[in-house]
């Protein structure tokens, strides 16, 4: 946490807003404003954020620079931009980047859709890079569209799992307390800066084990299991509106929802224009599951795409769907139905290029209740596993349970 540039002007409120939020975070970020609404004596505070991403990331010992590493094939800086981006009352967010890195990061803002966010270039150390974003805040020229904040957020681009809570709490500190022996004592080098040459006095405001930052490959690993596993939280069973199908969707939704103990699952008609599919792609699940009973074709799933690639919603996520074919085997030998079903893979070729996974799954349908059974766990197992590990050299495989 930096001062802000004096003359700060312009209401920037840390607490309630309405803008729409992309990411799996919503939910979690909905409670925090709620929290920041009712936070009592709370002031008007025009805040902006600096991201120093000047580095070159010698430790994590990989040509990329670590904050341009992918992360399920979107660049780790994506990352912290969108958990900055989401938190509406940051009002700018300055990235510093090298020269050579300048249209690298430019594409990734246009390809991502990210707002609020300014580019200077970075220096040769960290606080050279962040003392560069500070001067673009400050600097009073005409076509700036910065604002001059009153309290500067300094968040390392290689963080990307920061909460709005500990940013409220640092920003509401940063106005509100001046600093002790004690902080800085066993405060940071940043601190240390901040006194020596601002005068200006700092807090120590506890943060969250979420907080850390990707040094090594190994962090790479860890944070995409975290962001795997974040995405994986609710599963969508679609099916039509027949009642065979109706039937069977819902016996594997129950399936699913045992064999996933912490997976929510939903089920959702595809019919009457799919008005409460389009509210469950609004609110961000990134999992699909869609039904098909006693038929190789896929009108039905192709329909689940489309409404998908209308909505944008696989942008910065990859979207999972599974579109799975209840076919009985003695009734009908899968080599009949299997031509058709080998249009799966140009469907999941075209989907991919929209960040669609798509996977074909056939799930044998005897007649027989037991054996049904069985066959709807190795369905669900099947599914989990596609869910969680978001393979996408496996897209346009059909599989059978
Ligand atoms: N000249 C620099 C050096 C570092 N950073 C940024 O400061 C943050 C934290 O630094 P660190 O983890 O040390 O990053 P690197 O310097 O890239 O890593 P390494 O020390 O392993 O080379 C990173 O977002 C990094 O990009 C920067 O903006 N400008
Ligand atoms: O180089 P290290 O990984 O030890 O730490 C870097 C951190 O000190 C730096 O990123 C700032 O967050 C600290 O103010």
């Amino acid at each position: 946490m930096e001062p802000g540039p004096p003359g700060s002007s312009g209401p920037a409120e840390p607490g309630p807003c309405l803008s729409a939020q992309r990411g799996a975070d919503h939910a979690a970020s909905a409670s925090l404003q709620s929290a920041a609404r009712t936070e009592p004596g709370r002031h008007s505070l025009a805040v902006a954020a600096v991201l120093p991403a000047g580095g070159c990331g010698e430790r994590m010992g990989v040509p990329t620079p670590k904050q341009f590493c992918p992360i399920l094939e979107r660049p780790l800086i994506s990352y912290t931009l969108q958990a900055l981006e989401r938190v509406c009352w940051i009002k700018d967010i300055v990235v510093a980047v090298t020269g050579e890195n300048m249209e690298v990061m430019k594409s990734i803002i246009q390809k991502y859709q990210h707002e609020r966010i300014s580019l200077v270039e970075a220096g040769v150390t960290r606080h050279r890079s962040i003392f560069s974003g500070l001067k673009a805040l400050a600097e009073d020229q005409l076509n700036s569209k910065l604002s001059k904040p009153e309290v500067v957020i300094i968040h390392d681009a290689v963080r990307p799992f920061v909460e709005e809570d500990v940013l409220l709490k640092v920003v509401t500190a940063a106005k509100e307390h001046g600093c002790t022996d004690y902080d800085l004592e066993f405060g940071t080098e940043c601190l240390q800066l901040a006194l020596k040459y601002c005068r200006t006095k700092a807090k120590l405001v506890e943060g969250s084990p979420d907080l850390w930052k990707v040094t090594y490959k190994r962090d790479l690993y860890a944070a995409e299991s975290i962001i795997k596993e974040i995405i994986s939280q609710e599963i969508c069973v679609v099916m039509d509106s027949k009642e065979d199908n109706k039937h069977v969707g819902h016996l594997l939704e129950e399936v699913l929802k045992s064999e996933l103990n912490h997976v929510k699952v939903t089920s959702e008609a595809l019919c009457h224009a799919g008005r409460h599919l389009q509210q469950i792609i609004l609110d961000q699940c990134y999992n699909f599951v869609c039904v098909n009973v006693m038929t190789s074709d896929f009108q039905e799933t192709q329909k689940l795409l489309s409404m998908l690639e209308e909505s944008n919603l696989s942008i910065l996520y990859p979207v999972v769907v599974v579109s799975v074919h209840f076919l009985d085997f003695k009734l009908v030998p899968p080599s009949q139905k299997i031509e058709n079903l080998m249009h799966i893979k140009e469907f999941s070729k075209k989907v991919k290029e929209r960040n669609i996974l798509l996977y074909g799954l056939l799930i044998s349908y005897p007649q027989d209740e037991q054996k049904l059974q069985e066959s709807l766990r190795q369905g669900a197992i099947i599914i989990a596993s596609l869910v969680k590990e978001r393979n996408s050299g496996l897209i346009g495989q059909l599989l059978i349970a």
